[in-house]
């Protein structure tokens, strides 16, 4: 993101594997009167942006699909100026999706304080990721955007954003992968995580009650937290709506520690940096491990007899198969493959596990 958006003159914009990246630059470029066209790797040209588009175009954005109708790349040929708005100008309601992915609503909220007369936007299916639009919300107002959270309704209203200072919070999801570690360790072991926040605007510190029940407590620091071991609960079920980038780290400690967890909220997994129920039922079964959808969206997972002895991990191109695989070394060797896939979210990853004592080759 931040390449490109400190490279004004480009007429092209690969975002590559970040649906993120792809989705914000879109709704933020097709607001602008700029002809650009926007692309990303094979994948990203499998993931759907048609929500947005579609949103956009009734904004009077003018984008055309490169290849494939609601699938990236796609060119943007600016958009028609609009009239400054007059007081008797309502907002412009749209009808847009929730259940598909929550990055759509962000990009449209944060472009919507722009419009002249703002924008609304109505929340329809079962809106998934929920704290993330909390966050975008969160961010805007952070930064003097006037928003408004009314459940099924949110509104962006016009004005301009104040640069202001904001200390960034440490990731939540990255430190799933920490608490993995912490639930596959031996009996005794801690972890110390800085920067990590009690009061955090990010939905995956849910990970903290997930894990409890897998045993690992936490304990908030001054700057941070510590993630030490307790008793686990012997089964349990957890709906991942509000937080999908937690599906895989949980699916794996689960099946290890052979405790049966009943998952749901499962349905954006399909459309993320790869098939990311696929990729997990098949790599799960190298451990003699199992993820089967026991009725409509509710998967169960289970395992009869987790052996770690040398495995190969495919990672299908996805930060989160690779990092939520490794803690499974602390139950014998394996191998990642492609293991650089973790570039896109936690670059040190396997710095950080050397310095935690891993023998990573
Ligand atoms: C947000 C993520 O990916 P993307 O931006 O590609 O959807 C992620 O995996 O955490």
């Amino acid at each position: 993101m931040q390449r490109l958006l400190t490279n004004p003159a480009a007429a092209e914009f690969d975002a590559e594997d970040a649906g993120t990246v792809m989705r914000f630059l879109t709704a933020y470029l097709a607001m602008t009167d700029r002809r650009a066209l926007l692309t990303g790797t094979a994948r990203m040209q499998q993931r759907p942006i048609a929500i947005l588009v579609d949103a956009l175009r009734q904004l009077g954005a003018s984008i055309a699909y490169e290849r494939e109708e609601g699938y990236p790349p796609l060119r943007l040929q600016g958009r028609q100026a609009i009239p400054e708005a007059t007081e008797a100008d309502e907002m412009p309601e749209l009808t847009v999706r929730g259940d598909i992915s929550s990055q759509y609503i962000s990009a449209l909220l944060m472009v919507g304080t722009t419009l002249p007369a703002g924008l609304r936007l109505r929340l329809t299916g079962k809106v998934g990721s929920r704290p993330y639009i909390r966050m975008t919300l969160a961010l805007m107002q952070h930064f003097g955007g006037n928003c408004r959270d009314l459940g099924t309704v949110v509104e962006a209203r016009p004005g301009p954003y104040q640069p202001t200072d904001y200390t960034i919070e440490s990731d939540w999801s990255a430190a799933s992968y920490w608490y993995a570690m912490v639930a596959l360790a031996p009996a005794g072991s801690w972890v110390q995580l800085p920067g990590l926040r009690r009061y955090s605007w990010q939905g995956d510190q849910a990970i903290v009650g997930i894990m409890e029940k897998l045993g690992v407590t936490t304990e908030y620091l001054t700057d941070g937290v510590r993630l030490m071991q307790t008793a686990r609960t012997e089964a349990f079920a957890q709906d991942f709506t509000d937080c999908p980038d937690l599906a895989q780290t949980v699916a794996v400690v689960a099946a290890a520690l052979q405790v049966p967890v009943l998952m749901s909220g499962l349905e954006s997994l399909r459309i993320k940096e790869t098939d990311r129920i696929f990729a997990l039922q098949t790599e799960l079964a190298n451990f003699g491990a199992f993820l089967t959808e026991e009725s409509d969206g509710h998967f169960r997972v289970s395992a009869d007899n987790f052996q770690v002895s040398g495995q190969t991990v495919a990672t299908y191109h996805d930060h989160r198969m690779a990092m939520a695989f490794a803690p499974l070394a602390l139950r014998g060797p394996l191998t990642i493959e492609a293991p650089q896939v973790v570039r896109k979210s936690y670059p040190q990853f396997w710095a950080e596990l050397e310095k935690a004592g891993f023998d990573v080759q």
